[in-house]
């Protein structure tokens, strides 16, 4: 009989925390960790180097197939490095002009199909953490935990905008809510994967909530839902 591997996943809009969450929830479990959204802005930035527009679907579909991407576990820096046809582009991909570009081809239904084997293919054991828009409602629907993380547009632009700054790019926090909530209505409104809560989920207000209370709530959570599962 095949092992069973649990799977954790934390989906919501941009900036409400999930790959700080995710990433700490992996590390005191021991378990992989899948970064969905980097998969879809290293696309973003090949698709950007190949001067392809949103509106070239059959080439971003091929792209999408072929995509040279690895991802290198750093241990000493808690990081992972995300290299693209042999470049790092670990900080490369965080802008917002990537980003956005990211949101508008993920709305595309013929690119995300041709990631979805890419992204199961991080399922193993002893288990996965999955970080994403459509982790519990489409790419894990099996999952074991499944937790929808969220937070005001306001909170979420600030965060962004200390993130950016702490990197040392530059940043106008109007225009980071402007974005901000573009991105939410078009990842929640497209027509495949929209972003919306599992029914099965645990939903989560970070506003006003510090990280470690986050963790706290979310590995409560996960250790009551997999005690069902085991
Ligand atoms: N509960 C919180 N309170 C305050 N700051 C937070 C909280 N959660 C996360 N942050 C900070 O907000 C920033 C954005 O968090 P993070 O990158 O984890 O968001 P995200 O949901 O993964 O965004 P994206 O989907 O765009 O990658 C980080 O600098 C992080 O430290
Ligand atoms: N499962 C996912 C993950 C991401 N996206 C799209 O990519 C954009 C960038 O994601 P970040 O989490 O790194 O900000 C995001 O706005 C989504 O449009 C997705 O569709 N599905």
């Amino acid at each position: 009989m095949a092992m069973h591997i649990p799977v954790i996943t934390i989906d919501g809009p941009s900036g409400a925390g999930k790959g700080t969450i995710s990433r700490l929830l992996a590390e005191k479990l021991g378990w992989h960790l899948l970064d969905s959204g980097a998969i879809y802005r290293v696309l973003a930035l090949a698709a950007i180097h190949h001067d392809f527009t949103p509106e070239d679907e059959e080439s971003l579909v091929a792209l999408a197939a072929h995509l040279d991407v690895k991802f290198e576990a750093d241990e000493e820096k808690s990081l992972t490095h995300i290299i693209l046809e042999g470049e790092d582009v670990t900080m490369t991909i965080r802008t917002e002009e990537v980003g956005n570009m990211a949101s508008k081809i993920a709305a595309l239904p013929r690119v995300r199909e041709a990631l979805l084997r890419r992204q199961r293919g991080f399922k193993e054991l002893p288990g996965l953490v999955a970080d994403g828009r459509d982790m519990g409602t489409v790419v894990f629907t099996d999952a074991d935990a499944k937790v929808f993380l969220t937070a005001s547009p306001q909170e979420r632009a600030q965060r962004r905008f200390d993130q950016l700054k702490e990197k040392g790019f530059d940043a106008n926090i109007d225009q980071l809510v402007n974005e901000i909530k573009e991105r939410d209505d078009r990842d929640m409104n497209r027509s495949v994967a929209p972003l919306k809560p599992a029914e099965d989920s645990l939903y989560l207000d970070s506003t006003d909530t510090p990280i470690d209370d986050v963790l706290e709530q979310v590995l409560t959570f996960a250790h009551s839902k997999l005690s069902e599962t085991s």
